[in-house]
This record gives structure tokens, sequence and C-alpha cells, in this order.
């Protein structure tokens, strides 16, 4: 396999600097990212908590190098984003699998970029298939998969390329609760052997005090980060398991979540840390 493919991500750093997005609208452009500064540091695991329509998305597709800012800079490890990169791996909600190929079929078509022998893409999507607990499936057709399966192939198939940034975009939102749940213990697993740079997009707000090191909480109109709460990364991550700090943290983000644009910041509760 090619020396890039099984090196474990040891950078995987995101500096955005100054990031502006404008679509464009029936008037023209219209700004759905006020200038953003955000940095992802190697290996951090980091949410971005917010409204629908703040612009996550947004943000997310151009670390992707799906959207191009109109201001501003995205850069990887130094190198500035121009388009879609084999070291930014992107896992969405809708899992996007064939329902022709099988499981391995899956994960071993989304490899035939990288210019892998068949036989080391049938070991790669052998091994992410494992590395998510689904060796025993790898003949199994995605109509023949639950839903939290599926996206477990989702996943299986983007850690195979062993990207240094992992952008996750709502993955675990169509999801039941029991799902998600065995979901996230199976990403923080999954993760503690990648070390990759993850950005975890959600609505919920739970979701991403359990699973993240740090939290952006984002506004809309334009989308902008409002606030950065610091979440400790060796802290017990459950939502069985809350503590006082969850509860400061959680009340923190739902009061800025319903904090209308007039309300002085000043009368919000107090951010805690882990
Ligand atoms: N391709 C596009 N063209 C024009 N406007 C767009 C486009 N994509 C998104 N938008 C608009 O940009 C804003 C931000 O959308 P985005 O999808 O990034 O938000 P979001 O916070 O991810 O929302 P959700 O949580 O509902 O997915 C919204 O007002 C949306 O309508």
């Amino acid at each position: 396999m090619a020396a890039n493919l099984h090196d474990i991500a040891t950078s995987g750093e995101v500096v955005i600097q100054g990031a502006t997005i404008h679509y464009q609208g029936p008037n023209g452009p219209v700004q759905v990212l006020s200038a953003t500064d955000l940095t992802l540091s190697s290996g951090s695991f980091t949410a971005l908590i917010g409204p629908s329509g703040c612009g996550k998305s947004t943000l997310l597709n151009a670390i992707a190098g799906f959207v191009r800012p109109s201001g501003g800079t995205i850069r990887v490890d130094g190198r500035p984003v121009t388009g879609p990169s084999p070291e930014v791996g992107v896992v969405f909600q809708q899992y996007a699998l064939f329902p022709w190929f099988t499981a391995r079929g899956n994960i071993e078509f989304a490899l035939k970029r990288f210019g892998l022998s068949r036989a080391e893409r049938r070991e790669a999507a052998l091994e992410a298939l494992a590395e998510v607990g689904l060796h025993g499936r790898a003949e199994t057709y995605p109509g023949q998969l639950s839903g939290g399966m599926k996206q477990r192939v989702a996943l299986a198939r983007t850690l195979a390329s062993k990207p240094k940034v992992l952008l996750m975009d709502e993955p675990f939102g169509a999801l039941d609760a029991q799902t998600r749940v065995s979901m996230h213990e199976l990403l923080l697993r999954v993760m503690d052997a990648h070390r990759s740079t993850v950005l975890f997009v959600t609505h919920d707000v739970d979701e991403g005090l359990v699973l993240a090191d740090r939290a952006h909480v984002m506004s809309a109109t334009p989308g902008r980060i409002i606030d950065t709460l610091e979440l400790g990364e060796r802290r017990n991550r459950s939502v069985d398991k809350v503590d006082t700090a969850y509860i400061a943290n959680r009340n923190r983000i739902m009061g800025l979540l319903r904090h209308r644009e007039d309300e002085p910041a000043a009368a919000l509760p107090r951010r805690a840390t882990a």
C-alpha cells in the first residue's frame, strides 16, 4: 500500500484565518459566514454546534474544499485548500453507499483514486471494516444493513484512506438514540487509534459535549462563532456520567442558542471546564 495511506496521522492541523463565504442569492451575493478565525490543532476533536442555517455545513464544506471562501484563507498543514484532497475525509448524514456494491466493494471503489493495487484495496477495506466491527459483513449489500451499520461502512470507507483530517456533518442525525450512543463509543474508540483531527458538526448539544475536546457555538445571519468551550480531553465521555462542568457547559450553550441578538452576553451563565 502507498506509504501515505499507512501512516498514522501525526499532523492534520487546520488553520482558518479571516475566512468569509458568500453564496449567490436572487438579489446578489449573500454573506453566510462572517470573517472566521479557527484553528483545529493536530489530533483534536472539535464540535461545531449551532442552529439550522447558521453556516456549519458551509464552513465544513470550505475546509473539505467543496466551497471556495470569498475571502481569507484555509490551510491544512500549511497548504492552502484549493479543492478536495485525500488528506481530508468527509462523512455526511447520508451514507451515499452504492447499492450494487457490497460493504467491501463500496470501500474498495472509493480507494481506487489512491492508485492502490486490487489486493491493497481489499486489504485496506477489510481492515477498515474490522475497525468498525463489521468484518463479518464485508460481503453484505447496503440494502441488507441497518442504518447504523450503513453509517459504519461509510465511516470505514473514509477511514480506509487514513485521512489526517476527518470532517463529519451530522453523521448520526438519522439514527435512533440508542444507535447514536453506540456510534459515539465506536467513534471515540476508532479516533483514539487514528488520532486524526476531527471537526464534528451537530445540532445536538449533548452529542457535541460528549464527543469533543472543544466546542464552538455558532449563530446565524451571517454565521459566526460566538463562543468556544474547552471541554477537557480526559473526562468521562458519556451522557450517563454528567458532572457539574457538563451541566454548566450545557446550560451555557443552551442559553447561547436561545440568546437574541440584542441581549447582553454578560447575562449568560458562566462557562465551566471539565
Ligand atoms: N449552495 C447554496 N447556495 C445558496 N445558499 C446556500 C447554499 N448552501 C447553503 N446556503 C445557505 O447558506 C446558509 C447556511 O447553510 P448551511 O447548510 O451551511 O447551514 P447549517 O448550519 O449547516 O444548517 P443545517 O444545520 O440545517 O444543515 C443557509 O441560509 C443556506 O440556505
